[in-house]
């Protein structure tokens, strides 16, 4: 048995506190400031109002001011932060975790330098420690929705890290008869062909809505478009996983997250709706409240994309989607997938 030490009661966190009971390990989850109500409700009774879903009985739940006692003789921490919290991960909670906890990471994103460089969040967290800390940093990458794997459903994932004992570490201490991990020390490759499937997710469902614009029907599904743009967006994840000098063998676990994210993801909901017609203002106020970090990754992904082009590194017409999505969100652009632009032989 370990002390496992959730930090952040999102969503994801919560749902590996399913693996981790079931392991028999002590769970603590500690709320982020915005989890209060969160935690309170798992106090009472053990239901998480965002995941919807009930957690074992025996999990200690903690707010965040208690997160020092939470630390206390903890084997291994998880931090289960989104994007948008990155910032305060940083600067409140890495300068407290001590060296000898060892840290698993679900956040899923890059940050682009200013001359183009993709950089996955587990390379952050290291860069942003305070100076002089050496925390044993890893992250989760890999197509798996956090509802159903509270729902036991088989999910295949990578963990990846520096340090090739840790890794294996975190997998006794998290693998189950349906939790299935591979190990890889890639952590640029993984991450970032992870991240980016939340850029080409809002791509592909763009054709979810257009269908039902087409159909004047909600629900009609037409696969072929979904299709073709799913190929495309594998086609340009693969030559970004190239430029940022990630293993080509690593495309597996962003075209599976893309997989997931298109059929059951949060995504999934932005992009239907502009596909169906709404302005890019109009489908965010519609999902106010919704963890979408696609529009930040896509914003990331298209400036790099664009910064590379600039020096002469790549072309921006080999990105045709990546461009059209990040002209969608930034420039007010009308949904026009640009079809024509796929062809993988110019005449
Ligand atoms: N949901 C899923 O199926 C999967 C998610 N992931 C990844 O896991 C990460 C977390 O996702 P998920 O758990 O679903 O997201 P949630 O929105 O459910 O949880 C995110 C966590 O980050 C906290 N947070 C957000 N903004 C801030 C902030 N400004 N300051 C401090 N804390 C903040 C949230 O607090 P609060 O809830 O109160 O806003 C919450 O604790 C993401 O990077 C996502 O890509 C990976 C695989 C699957
Ligand atoms: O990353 C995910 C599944 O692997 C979920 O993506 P969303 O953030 O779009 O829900």
């Amino acid at each position: 048995m370990s002390v496992i030490t959730f930090i952040c009661a999102g969503q994801m966190a919560s749902a590996i506190t399913f693996p981790a009971m079931e392991n028999g390990h002590e769970v603590r989850l500690v709320g982020s400031p915005l989890d209060r109500e969160i935690i309170d409700g798992l106090k009472k009774d053990n239901f998480h109002i965002t995941l919807k879903r009930t957690l074992h009985d025996g999990i200690k739940y903690y707010q965040i001011e208690e997160l020092e006692e939470a630390l206390e003789g903890a084997d291994a921490a998880l931090c289960g932060v989104s994007s948008f919290g990155l910032d305060w991960f940083c600067d409140e909670i890495l300068p407290v975790i001590p060296e000898s906890v060892p840290l698993l990471s679900v956040t899923k994103g890059m940050v682009d330098l200013d001359d183009g460089t993709l950089v996955p969040y587990p390379v952050i967290f290291e860069e942003r420690q305070p100076e002089g800390k050496n925390l044993d940093i890893n992250a989760i990458g890999g197509p798996c929705t956090s509802y159903e794997l509270a729902d036991h459903d088989h999910s295949h994932v990578a963990f990846c890290g520096k340090n090739m004992e840790t890794l294996k570490m975190f997998k006794d201490l998290l693998a189950t008869d349906y939790y299935h991990i591979t190990l890889s020390k890639d952590v640029v490759g993984v991450e970032c062909a992870v991240a980016m499937k939340n850029a080409y997710a809002l791509g592909v469902t763009l054709a979810v809505g257009l269908s039902e614009k087409m159909e004047g029907k909600i629900g009609i599904q037409h696969y072929n478009s979904q299709a073709a743009l799913f190929g495309q967006s594998v086609k340009e994840m693969t030559k970004l996983l190239q430029l940022i000098g990630g293993g080509p063998e690593n495309i597996v676990h962003g075209a599976g997250d893309l997989y997931v994210t298109v059929f059951g993801g949060r995504t999934r909901k932005i992009g239907t709706l502009l596909g169906r017609g709404l302005s890019f203002d109009e489908a965010m106020e519609e999902l106010q409240g919704v963890t979408l970090e696609s529009i930040v990754i896509a914003t990331r992904t298209a400036r790099a994309v664009r910064k590379l082009a600039d020096r002469g590194v790549v072309s921006l017409d080999e990105f045709p989607l990546l461009m059209h999505v990040d002209s969608i969100i930034n420039e007010g652009a009308e949904v026009n997938i640009p079809w024509d632009d796929f062809t993988m032989i110019k005449e």
